[in-house]
């Protein structure tokens, strides 16, 4: 009877201070597991009289009910308080701003460069592109610009060798493609692409900048189709009702020539782009009779346009790669 009431106490308070449910399935094992202690006093009644059995039993037995209820007891408890602890550590703040998810953006030029594409292929031209290293011919001698006009001096362009250069628009890669049509027409083709000059570099000017020519040749090609290209152009970059001008220009690669300017409501006029009607010398040399076909052709700077679309100051944003900037254009 002793042994029992003992073995009560101790069972008892083990369980009690058990402080995770590991520790209290080894104690379920050591008090009421098969070889557990209270089965052990259980298979030692054999040396009791039979009075004394049935009590002895009697008592062991509500002994077990006992622990295996305080068992129970402790172990819903541990599991609460486990609960408890895993709500507490694993809980998360739902009002907290999500993480950012830090996402790239298209470079604005090339946006505008998108942009003005779609608009000529819309109007069914096709994208001509070219290297960026010419040769003096394609660069110079094929537009009409002899061998001593200013433009082909050393300080306006990067030599490579006398002849051979970085080119300075992308009329080349018109003149090839006029060469590849053989006297095929139509020709309608926007010619998008990097071009260097040696101006000096400043808010305005950069040694490397982005152009888009322009050029269709067909016969009775005229001066109002030109001009209606342009205002469609013009009105889809810069909105519908934008108003342009012409003005009479020189350039050796086009006779008329014009310069083109639209009505910007803070700026008043600027000029955005030039054109004409192609030289017929032009057209001699890329292998198309002047008699039969006649053509106009255009240029515009990139960075020009997207500074006067987006209000931009200095077109050395475009290349100084400053993500404050870049980030404008997400
Ligand atoms: C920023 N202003 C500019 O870039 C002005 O560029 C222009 C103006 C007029 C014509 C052209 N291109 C051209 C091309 C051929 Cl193959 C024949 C004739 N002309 C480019």
């Amino acid at each position: 009877r002793e042994r029992l009431q003992a073995l009560q106490e101790e069972a008892s308070s083990a369980i009690a201070s058990a402080d995770d449910l590991d520790q209290l399935r080894e104690l379920k094992v050591k008090y009421l597991g098969k070889k557990g202690e209270l089965t052990a006093v259980l298979r030692g009644m054999g040396s009791l009289s039979p009075e004394e059995r049935p009590v002895i039993g009697g008592l062991a037995n509500e002994i077990r009910g006992k622990l295996e209820s305080l068992i129970a007891e402790k172990e819903e408890a541990l599991e609460e308080a486990a609960l408890e602890t895993r709500l507490q550590e694993e809980k998360i703040d739902i009002t907290l701003p999500g993480v950012p998810r830090v996402a790239g953006s298209i470079h604005p030029l090339n946006l505008i460069i998108e942009q003005i594409e779609d608009i000529f292929v819309g109007m069914g031209f096709e994208v001509a592109e070219g290297t960026e290293v010419e040769v003096d011919y394609y660069n110079f001698e094929a537009l009409n610009i002899p061998k001593d006009h200013p433009a082909r001096d050393m300080q306006d362009s990067f030599y490579i060798t006398p002849e051979i250069l970085l080119r300075t628009h992308t009329s080349p890669v018109q003149v090839r493609t006029l060469e590849a049509k053989e006297g095929y027409v139509p020709v309608r083709i926007i010619c998008p692409g990097k071009v260097y000059r040696r101006d000096d570099d400043d808010a305005t000017h950069s040694h490397q900048f982005t152009q888009i020519e322009g050029l269709v040749v067909d016969r009775g090609v005229s001066m109002s189709e030109l001009n209606g290209v342009l205002l469609s152009f013009i009105e889809k970059i810069f909105g519908e009702g934008t108003e342009m001008r012409l003005r009479p220009s020189y350039f050796p690669f086009t006779e008329p020539s014009v310069e083109v300017d639209i009505y910007h409501p803070e700026k008043g006029w600027v000029e955005i782009l030039g054109a004409g009607m192609v030289h017929p010398r032009v057209l001699e040399k890329a292998g198309y009779n002047p008699e039969r076909y006649t053509g106009f052709a255009f240029g515009m700077g990139v960075e020009r346009i997207a500074m006067l679309k987006y209000d931009i100051d200095d077109i050395r944003h475009f290349y100084n790669n400053d993500l404050r900037f870049l980030r404008q254009f997400r």
